[in-house]
């Protein structure tokens, strides 16, 4: 199956599997990173989050959280579907108050907001393998942006039923160092068998 169909298909799956969660048992998970993904952040590391879409793995548990730690966080940044994605400061990862509608309605640091580099970078995914392979949403924002930030460490945030068992997989994808999900902790994985 090519990147597209398998992307509409796995689309469905998470919003099917998100949709059969109750409000409780999806307010219980993604409180807080996996002891072992804890040990890849630094003290004082630079953190880069995500505004979770209804339909991905939450992430504003794991904002608070490392907040809370000391860390710096950032939230994804992009002009348009082709422009270049960036990280910028979100100095209140309680509150919604200094983001700014932008592309597709995606709430995201407004132009005021300062450019950071993350150390350590949450990546939400459409599918994933065991091994750490990853489908995004097919702007490539991801891909690119940790072509030019190979010290970055991405690790994957997902539901169990965004598992497949292959992807297409193709030069510039880059494989997650990590990926969780609520029942599971793929990786982490050592330099690199994706
Ligand atoms: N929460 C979140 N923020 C993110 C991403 C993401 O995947 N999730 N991104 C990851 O790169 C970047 C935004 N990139 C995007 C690139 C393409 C589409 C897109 O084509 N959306 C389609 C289909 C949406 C759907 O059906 O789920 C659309 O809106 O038509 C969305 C975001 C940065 N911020
Ligand atoms: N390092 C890169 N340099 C230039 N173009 C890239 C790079 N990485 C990806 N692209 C381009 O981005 C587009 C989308 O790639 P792909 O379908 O692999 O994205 P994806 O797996 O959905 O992940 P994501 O969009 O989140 O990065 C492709 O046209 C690809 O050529």
């Amino acid at each position: 199956m090519d990147k597209r169909a398998l992307r509409e298909r796995l689309r469905k799956v998470r919003r099917e599997h998100v949709a059969s969660l109750d409000d409780t048992t999806r307010a219980l998970l993604f409180r807080r990173p996996p002891s072992p993904v804890m040990a890849m952040v630094p003290d004082g590391a630079v953190i880069g989050l995500y505004h979770a879409l209804p339909t991905e793995a939450s992430a504003a548990g794991y904002a608070r959280f490392l907040s809370e730690k000391g860390h710096v966080i950032a939230l994804p940044r992009f002009a348009d579907r082709d422009a270049p994605m960036e990280f910028a400061a979100w100095s209140d990862p309680w509150g919604d108050a200094d983001l700014a509608v932008g592309p597709f309605g995606m709430l995201q640091p407004d132009a005021e907001a300062d450019l950071l580099t993350p150390d350590i970078v949450f990546v939400p995914l459409v599918g994933f393998t065991a091994s750490g392979a990853r489908l995004g949403q097919g702007a490539g924002h991801y891909d690119r942006w940790l072509a030019r930030n190979p010290a970055a460490v991405p690790i994957g945030m997902a539901w169990d039923a965004q598992r497949v068992d292959l992807l297409p997989l193709e030069p510039h994808d880059r494989p997650m160092a990590a990926i969780v999900t609520p029942t599971r902790l793929y990786g982490p994985f050592s330099e690199r068998e994706a």
